[in-house]
């Protein structure tokens, strides 16, 4: 399944059970065709756990996964549409940009030259060229983490998961890559999960926001409605004294 504005899907966990010991979690939720949603909620409350379900490396004990209305639960994660990128350790370390970026052309790396063009004009949209022959410990943070976007695009997979991909960069980095983000998802209309703890992230890229306490969705809606008089109670606690700070100045 490839990405074009076209042809965006969406995801949906239907009455989806699942446990980890003492933490029984139960989502019921969907994310909108081509819209970026933001998944936030306290520590532990399964927002990795919600977006592993979906990329398929955990697997429900009830309910369904279904994306772009086709049910891939028993599916194993590579033959979901789905590119995913962690916090850190996306790439090999053995392997230089240009090899990292082209696992997601050919699993096999046997790239050819629709393979690298593609690969080159990936590179370019991130940032990154002149870097192909470098390996990940030669990079910086930023820079990892462009190279794991970089194959999101050669990948042109229609579901993006991001768990909290920006998390360990610095404020200007985060906010040039969150920049980076945007220009992409105007281009692709991936639909994109994105954990994040910060609520300015949030209100910056995502359209809607699903909020998590517990194991459960407690509240979903527009991102708007979040951040105005009215937000989910959950949600104002869980900000705390800092709503005020984010939420929507009157027009
Ligand atoms: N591999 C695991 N084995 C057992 N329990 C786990 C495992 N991974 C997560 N859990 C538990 O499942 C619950 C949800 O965890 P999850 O990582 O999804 O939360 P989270 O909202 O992403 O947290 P954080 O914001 O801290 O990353 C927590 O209670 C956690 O302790």
């Amino acid at each position: 399944m490839n990405v074009s504005k076209a042809n965006s899907v969406a995801v949906r966990l239907d009455k989806v059970r699942f446990t980890y010991g003492d933490a029984a979690m139960r989502f019921d939720v969907e994310c909108r065709a081509g819209a970026v949603t933001a998944v936030m909620g306290p520590s532990g409350s399964g927002k990795s756990t919600l977006l592993n379900l979906v990329a398929g490396f955990e697997t429900p004990a009830a309910g369904r996964v279904l994306i772009g209305g086709e049910d891939v639960t028993g599916l194993p994660p590579a033959a979901r549409p789905v590119s995913m990128v962690f916090q850190e350790n996306n790439l090999f370390a053995h392997l230089d940009v240009r090899k990292n970026v082209g696992l997601g052309r050919s699993p096999s790396l046997r790239l050819d030259e629709a393979d690298d063009m593609a690969i080159a004009e990936a590179l370019w949209r991130t940032g990154l060229s002149g870097k192909e022959h470098r390996l990940p410990r030669e990079l910086s943070g930023g820079e990892r983490q462009r190279v794991a976007l970089a194959r999101v695009l050669v990948r042109n997979r229609p579901v993006l998961l991001l768990d909290e991909p920006f998390g360990s960069l610095g404020p200007a980095l985060r906010s040039d890559m969150l920049e980076l983000l945007l220009g992409l998802q105007a281009e692709r209309r991936m639909t994109t999960l994105f954990v994040t703890h910060q609520p300015e992230d949030a209100r910056r890229v995502a359209d809607e926001v699903v909020f998590l306490e517990q194991g459960v969705v407690v509240a979903a809606g527009a991102t708007d409605s979040f951040f105005a008089d009215g937000a989910p109670e959950a949600f104002r606690r869980y900000i705390g004294s800092d709503f005020t700070k984010f939420a929507r100045k009157p027009t």
